[in-house]
């Protein structure tokens, strides 16, 4: 497969969408062939049902086998997808939950599949054994979503690239014109008025070197556009992917270290050393991109000093005013005689006098006030030159902050803020830019985990284990539970039982064609339905429901559910076509349910019997049938068929069926219905009663 236009129901239309999704059509081509049906869900167009399909249509291609090679009819389907949606309640990522349908049951032909799944899920079953109650590890996994790819970083609009020369101009406009402003400038005039815009300048030329400029303009000179790295110039764009990502990455990571001190490797490749280097680069961003509070001390104060300077110098200039007013309260004036006359004379201004008595108050109270603004945003030596022009020398009150430098101050700070945030993110750009692939596979790694993990935890739950495969074809089991009655009712009564040539064999016939007879409710549908689920679960490489269990693999598995009533001709002619399938004389495993409905007994056993002879003819089969007419369908066959029972002893205090869940071998079981009479008949009273037990003397 060299394209996604070799997948036949991707056109070209599908394909660009794909494309467009995963970021590459090799990206994309890797979510189908991996079975990332989550992935491939949210392409434009195509819903869940869309993705499982397709993913496994092109699995089936590369393995030569579909699930309907094994699973032969619809109502076996059904039972897989049942398995698969309890399955899917211990996934813990949306991931596993949906590629957990790239599992399947496989004939015996593709043994090899098999044996390659079951290798896995019992790495994953001790895996789980171990950590499945690990609730960190379960929040840890909960967390991790797939690899974001699309990280579009907003346009930068506090950083420019300024430059004289036009072939500079050129390719920075070309390699960053998307994510900041380039100019070009004529000459140091033009550069500074442009520089004032912006809190960060990088001048692109030699040229501008040459400039004299302004205390307030300090760019960054870069020689040549070309010699600098994406990362060193737009490190937001390194940053953006690992952003997106972080909440999945960071509980990648401390998973894996969970894994590893736990004795479970994972990812192993990638080492320790490297891992944590990884964690702590990322713990100096933000899910935004941005520098992390608490990851640099240098940053965090000036951020500080921007956030809290407004406030900082209001409250300090209304105690100032304070302690103002109570020195102007005690404020007098006494004028020496000399003093008068030079009033007098004009030499002295009686303004000069009044400045001077005032002058050393208002000094002290504008000291105090600087040095609490300094104190309280911890100002350092070159802020502290900034301050000094807050407050006007000459005496005004009440007192009041000049606003252009208390502007002029904070947009200082805040430049310094941008410079010092961009250097910090260069130095975790140029860290995490190896990093790139690494981070994409441990994620990718982690999803996976879950998928296996999700088995693992099912078979941890219901104390699921490996199955025995033997030669031959038949299944034994100890301590089985049906795991549909389990899970709806939370618990359920185990069963022994075997079919076929097993080590638990009853009688040493080896039996392969199995009548199930019994009681009414007794449990014959879930018995075959257990039966179903065991065969199911083991073909697909996956633990099986109880505590021992030997299965001999088939070819194909053909299940026929109870119908609801007697068919009408048509039907019976379609049920008899359904039927006829499991004439041919490959190996396969066939369960059917009270068939005898499909017309009336007398004809039913009849051909129930003829079926169970062309079975029989095929020593590569195994099958069980439920029926309640077992004695006249063994009237009408001539093969050897064992017939098993489940059987009610009675009712209990409750009125309820006692019954035997574990079928009797070679013992034909009553429908016991005059129980269900006698039920009937001591619930109710009266005529009613009367009735019941009119019907109970007929089974005298
Ligand atoms: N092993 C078991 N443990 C607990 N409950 C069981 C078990 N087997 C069956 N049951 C319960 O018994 C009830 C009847 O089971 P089921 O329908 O399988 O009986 P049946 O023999 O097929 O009945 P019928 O002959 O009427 O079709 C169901 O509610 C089922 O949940």
């Amino acid at each position: 497969m060299n394209g996604l236009k070799d997948i036949p129901r991707i056109g070209e239309k599908m394909a660009k969408r794909f494309e467009d999704h995963f970021g590459s059509e090799d990206a994309a081509l890797e979510a189908i062939l991996g079975g990332d049906i989550a992935g491939i869900s949210e392409v434009e167009g195509v819903g869940q049902r869309y993705a499982i399909s397709l993913v496994h249509e092109v699995r089936a291609q590369f393995e030569g086998v579909t699930m309907n090679d094994f699973l032969k009819t619809k109502e076996g389907v059904d039972i897989y997808e049942h398995l698969l949606d309890i399955i899917k309640q211990f996934s813990h990522t949306r991931y596993a939950k949906d590629k957990l349908h790239v599992y399947i049951p496989y004939p015996e032909s593709k043994r090899d599949k098999i044996e390659e799944v079951r290798k896995a899920t019992a790495g994953y079953i001790e895996t789980a054994r171990i950590m499945g109650g690990n609730k960190d590890l379960i929040s840890m996994l909960s967390c991790i979503k797939a690899i974001d790819r699309k990280c579009a970083v907003p346009r930068i609009r506090d950083r420019a690239i300024l430059t004289t020369e036009s072939k500079q101009y050129e390719i920075a406009k070309e390699t960053y014109g998307d994510v900041m402003d380039v100019q070009l400038v004529k000459g140091p005039g033009e550069f500074v008025d442009t520089a004032r815009g912006y809190s960060h300048v990088v001048a692109a030329d030699d040229k501008c070197m040459m400039f004299d400029l302004p205390e307030d303009i300090d760019p960054e000179f870069v020689p040549d556009i070309r010699k600098v790295d994406m990362w060193n110039m737009v490190p937001e764009l390194e940053i953006a992917f690992f952003a997106k990502n972080l909440s999945s990455l960071e509980s990648t990571i401390l998973m894996t270290q969970m894994l590893r001190s736990s004795g479970i490797s994972f990812l192993e490749d990638l080492e320790d050393e490297d891992l944590e280097y990884l964690k702590s680069t990322l713990s100096l961003i933000d899910s935004s991109g941005d520098v992390k509070a608490g990851s640099d001390d240098a940053i965090d104060r000036l951020v500080r000093i921007s956030e809290q300077v407004d406030e900082c110098v209001s409250a300090a200039i209304s105690d100032a005013n304070s302690t103002l007013d109570s020195c102007l309260e005690q404020s007098k004036l006494t004028l020496s005689g000399q003093d008068m006359l030079k009033v007098m004379n004009g030499k002295m201004e009686i303004k000069d006098l009044l400045e001077k008595e005032l002058y050393q108050s208002y000094n002290s109270v504008i000291k105090d006030a600087k040095q609490r603004i300094a104190g309280e945003l911890c100002l350092e030596k070159a802020e502290l030159l900034l301050l000094e022009s807050f407050f006007s020398d000459e005496i005004s009150h009440p007192l009041e902050v000049q606003h252009e430098h208390l502007y002029a101050f904070k947009q200082q700070i805040s430049n310094r803020v941008q410079r010092k945030k961009v250097e910090h993110k260069r130095n975790i750009a140029k860290s995490l830019s190896g990093y790139h692939d690494i981070a994409q596979k441990m994620v990718r790694e982690a999803l996976d985990f879950d998928v296996g993990f999700s088995i693992g935890c099912f078979a941890r739950e219901f104390d699921l284990q490996m199955p025995e495969l033997m030669e031959g074809s038949g299944i034994a089991f100890e301590d089985a539970s049906n795991l549909f009655i389990k899970t709806r009712h939370g618990s359920v009564v185990p069963i022994d039982y075997s079919v076929g040539g097993t080590s638990q064999d009853p009688d040493g016939n080896k039996s392969r064609v199995v009548l199930l007879s019994g009681v009414n409710s007794g449990g014959k549908t879930s018995m075959l339905e257990l039966v179903a689920q065991c065969i199911i679960l083991a073909h697909m490489g996956f633990p099986t429901p109880a505590k021992r269990l030997e299965i001999g693999l088939t070819e194909g598995f053909y299940y026929f559910g109870k119908s609801k009533g007697t068919l009408d001709a048509g039907a019976f002619e379609t049920t008899l076509v359904d039927f006829s399938v499991v004439a041919d004389d490959s190996p396969k495993i066939v369960l059917a349910d009270e068939l005898e409905s499909i017309t009336e007994p007398g004809a039913s056993a009849k051909i129930i019997g003829g079926i169970l002879e062309v079975l029989s003819e095929n020593s590569n089969s195994m099958s069980v049938f439920v029926s309640h007419l077992a004695e006249l369908i063994l009237e009408n066959t001539e093969c050897p068929v064992r017939v098993d029972g489940i059987e009610a002893s009675g009712l209990d205090s409750d009125l309820n069926l006692v019954v035997e869940r574990t079928p009797r071998y070679n013992y034909v079981a009553k429908s016991t219905p005059e129980l269900i009479v006698e039920r009937l008949s001591r619930k109710s009273d009266g005529i009613e009663q009367g009735f019941y037990n009119r019907l109970k003397e007929k089974f005298r």
